[in-house]
């Protein structure tokens, strides 16, 4: 049983070594929040919330991650002890929505009880892999030959797929001189629901590419559209935004709207929905990857140990932290090798945290106490 004696909320903001570039803006700067739950005996849990500044990607920023946690999530974790983190989904479930401010705190207890457990996260979960497959996701460039040219290092730096940014004008030559440059190398591409169904024959087109997959091409919160589109298409849709719950996966494969979910923990809010929906997809033969949201190291090892399910098949999003940091938060850092990360043996999520940087880059922070009672 977890007794959580007290959370604590950090906001943080650290610089990416490169802007990034999505059908929907540049970013530089990531700002998150950082959740810690103790419990009676001084044992840290650590979650992050993946919502980003600005509501591009969802609805979700910062700001209303913190006024949920703070409001009404916390209150909620703290009001009685906790037998399982499964518990918390019921204990949420009068919250709608607000996934990534449920999923972080979600996260935090998870860690905490498989470091009570003395067990890796991943082993809680009940994944089994030692090593995950990881690719890389590159934003939109500013010239197509800066993009060959950073394909080009992460391709010699082992990576298992390389995914780009695609945007209506940013498509289909694009895509063409990639292929032309790197003829065999796993590539997908990411639209971040740029089209309509209007854009069918655009779309159609890049069938030539032997893309793995198209990310997103439709309407964020639609299923039906990319219902009518996937059987225009060869290449595989994955849906990334439009599955936000268990419930969303099975519609999407009982319509047939996509070939491939891509999972990212925040997005449908939590551990437990992850694993839903993996299961799910599982057993509709259904392959399912892990995205990234630019976590630092916490919601990275989150990342990582979710991928050890075995029906995580395609290589994620999930880079070296390097990638992304100067200096990550977490040691050691995540490293990938051979396109490879080796999933740590540490109990809970496997990585300490580093108090020193987590200052360093902390803006400010909230301690919530459990009101004693007997
Ligand atoms: O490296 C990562 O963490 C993945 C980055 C990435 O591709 C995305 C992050 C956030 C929003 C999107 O632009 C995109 C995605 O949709 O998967
Ligand atoms: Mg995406």
């Amino acid at each position: 049983m977890m007794e959580i004696e007290r959370i604590i909320l950090r906001h943080l903001q650290m610089e990416l070594k490169a802007p990034f570039t999505t059908s929907f803006g540049t970013f530089q700067t990531k700002e998150f929040i950082l959740v810690e739950v103790v419990d009676r005996d001084g044992v840290s849990g650590w979650g992050e919330s993946v919502a980003f500044a600005a509501p591009w990607y969802s609805e979700e920023t910062v700001k209303t991650n913190w006024h949920m946690l703070e409001d009404f999530l916390v209150p909620l974790a703290l009001a009685e002890p906790i037998h399982h983190p499964e518990e918390l989904a019921k204990r949420f479930s009068a919250i709608r929505q607000n996934n990534m401010a449920k999923a972080a705190l979600e996260g935090a207890v998870w860690d905490l009880y498989a470091k009570r457990l003395g067990v890796p996260l991943c082993q809680a979960l009940g994944g089994a892999k030692k090593d995950i497959e990881v690719g890389v996701s590159i934003g939109i460039q500013p010239t197509v030959d800066d993009l060959l040219r950073v394909i080009e290092r992460y391709v010699a730096q082992g990576y298992r797929r390389i995914k780009v940014k695609i945007k209506p004008g940013w498509d289909v030559d694009v895509i063409r001189s990639v292929r032309r440059a790197f003829p065999d190398v796993p590539l997908m591409a990411d639209a971040n629901s740029a089209y309509t169904l209007a854009d069918a024959k655009r779309l159609k087109a890049l069938d030539d590419f032997g893309l793995m997959m198209i990310e997103q091409p439709l309407g964020a919160d639609d299923l039906i559209d990319h219902a009518r589109l996937q059987p225009l298409l060869q290449t595989p849709i994955c849906l990334d935004e439009s599955i936000r719950s268990y419930d969303d996966a099975r519609k999407a494969l009982d319509l047939g709207s996509c070939r491939i979910i891509n999972i990212k923990i925040g997005r449908v809010g939590g551990l437990r929905e992850a694993r839903r929906i993996h299961d799910l997809c599982g057993e509709r033969g259904v392959p399912v990857w892990c995205g990234g949201m630019l976590e630092a190291g916490v919601g990275r090892a989150h990342n990582i140990a979710i991928t050890t399910l075995e029906n995580f098949t395609l290589p994620g999003d999930t880079a070296a932290s390097s990638h992304y940091w100067e200096r990550d938060i977490i040691t050691p850092e995540v490293e990938v090798e051979g396109g490879l990360i080796r999933v740590p043996d540490a109990p809970g999520i496997g990585y300490d945290v580093d108090r020193r940087q987590v200052e360093r880059y902390m803006q400010f922070a909230k301690v919530f106490h459990r009101t004693a009672t007997a």
